[in-house]
């Protein structure tokens, strides 16, 4: 019987979805089927509920009055959600719901079916990732009062870098920090894991090579792929680390911190939101985190082109890292927001990387195509678009069956 799986992926104040048909014969591994994809934004303050269907056909583009603020924000956008989910799938049954939870803690290493006591041991995961996890649990906590019925997934983002080798995890702290949980975890592996899949189907060289994916959107981060596993990536312990992105600083000196709360007698929570959103891009520029805006404004915004250099700057040393764990480079890929549409901010790391062997083919670059190395680069580089939902449709159906 044909059934139906709903991704789940919340952040804060935004719950992206996307429906796929199970039909009787599909696999984890089969292509999927989307029936229907889009978000509800405005969790708190003003939700607007926009989907549509596989060819982009708009099926529904609506704002609702304010729901509730604070840990029920999200059982109003919820129930309308899962109404509206019912009415579009006919007859169809949905078999599981997964949802992306950013962080699985040291224990949570692959998919697990939701109950009232892992949910309780996710939340427990909350210092780990506080601006982060409340969000990723909400749904679940809505749907399981809403109908306990329905068998849920959660699919974590830490999962896919389980295989770093320990002295990638580590941190040179006293080792009572890593007893507590303290190491290097990573994130975005539910992207990565859908990368190192298309890999193996249309880049079997690369799959079977040293390769770095590069999710460049409003978070970003680089992974270490060694034969279609991570073995190092530049998010840590937090999705603070690493790279420059919209807002977040990336890798910092942990000595800017103590200047914070001593200097400037900063409290936690006020380096917290620097930390996350006052910095990157933003911060730097003091216009924006969204790349289209910086590039109109480069020209005549001195601060504006300092942040894009900065940008460009940092992701080259951190590729450069990543190719030291990997011990030499045969790809890069690139994915996410600004990897999938930004061809500038492309050439400029890619010129950065001729001393790795990377060549770009500017036209190809520029018209946004699969493959954007000439065919004498040593890197192949590639652009493929990031697809979170269909990892978690994996996972579901992996953990269903
Ligand atoms: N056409 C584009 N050109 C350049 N940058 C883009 C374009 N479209 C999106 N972006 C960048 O991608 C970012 C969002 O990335 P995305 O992966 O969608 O983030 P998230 O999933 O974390 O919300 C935007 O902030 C913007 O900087
Ligand atoms: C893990 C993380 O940083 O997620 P996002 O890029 O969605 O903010
Ligand atoms: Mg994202």
């Amino acid at each position: 019987m044909t059934k139906a799986v709903l991704a789940l992926n919340a952040g804060s104040s935004s719950l992206k979805f996307a429906l796929f048909r199970i039909d009787p014969t599909d696999t984890p591994a089969s292509p999927s089927h989307r029936i229907a994809s889009g978000e509800v934004e405005g969790i708190g303050t003003h939700p607007h509920f926009r989907a549509k269907d596989a060819s982009g056909k708009v099926l529904i583009d609506e704002s609702w009055d304010a729901h509730a603020g604070g840990p029920d924000a999200h059982h109003g956008p919820m129930a309308t959600l899962m109404e509206w989910v019912g009415q579009h799938l006919g007859g169809i049954e949905l078999m599981g719901v997964g949802h992306r939870v950013v962080h699985g803690g040291p224990n949570f290493i692959r998919p697990v079916r939701i109950t009232p006591d892992v949910l309780a041991a996710l939340s427990a995961l909350t210092p780990f990732a506080p601006l982060h996890q409340p969000g990723s649990l909400a749904p679940a906590r809505a749907l399981m009062a809403q109908r306990p019925d329905l068998p849920q997934v959660a699919c974590f983002d830490t999962a896919f870098h389980h295989t770093m080798p320990a002295v990638a995890q580590a941190q040179a702290l006293p080792r009572s920090y890593a007893d507590k949980g303290v190491r290097r975890y990573g994130f975005h592996g539910l992207s990565y894991e859908y990368i190192a899949n298309c890999l193996r189907e249309r880049a079997p060289r690369l799959a079977a090579g040293r390769c770095i994916v590069a999710h460049v959107g409003s978070g970003a981060s680089l992974c270490a792929l060694h034969e279609g596993h991570s073995i190092d990536t530049t998010m840590g312990f937090s999705v603070l680390d690493g790279l420059m992105m919209g807002t977040r600083c990336g890798h910092l000196d942990p000595g800017v911190i103590l200047y914070m709360l001593k200097e400037e007698g900063l409290g936690a929570a006020e380096v917290e939101t620097v930390l996350y959103h006052h910095s990157g891009l933003l911060g730097m520029s003091g216009v924006s985190n969204d790349m289209r805006d910086l590039h109109a404004r480069a020209a005549h915004d001195p601060a504006v082109s300092a942040a894009l250099d900065l940008f460009v700057y940092r992701f080259v040393q951190e590729a450069g890292m990543m190719a030291a764990s990997l011990q030499g480079l045969d790809g890069l890929v690139f994915t996410a927001g600004i990897g999938e549409n930004d061809a500038i901010v492309r050439a400029a790391i890619c010129a950065r990387l001729q001393w790795l062997g990377v060549r770009l083919d500017e036209a190809a670059n520029t018209a946004n195509s699969e493959i954007i190395s000439t065919s004498d680069s040593t890197v192949e580089v590639r652009v493929i678009p990031t697809d979170e939902e269909t990892t978690i449709r994996r996972h579901v159906m992996m953990c269903l069956a």
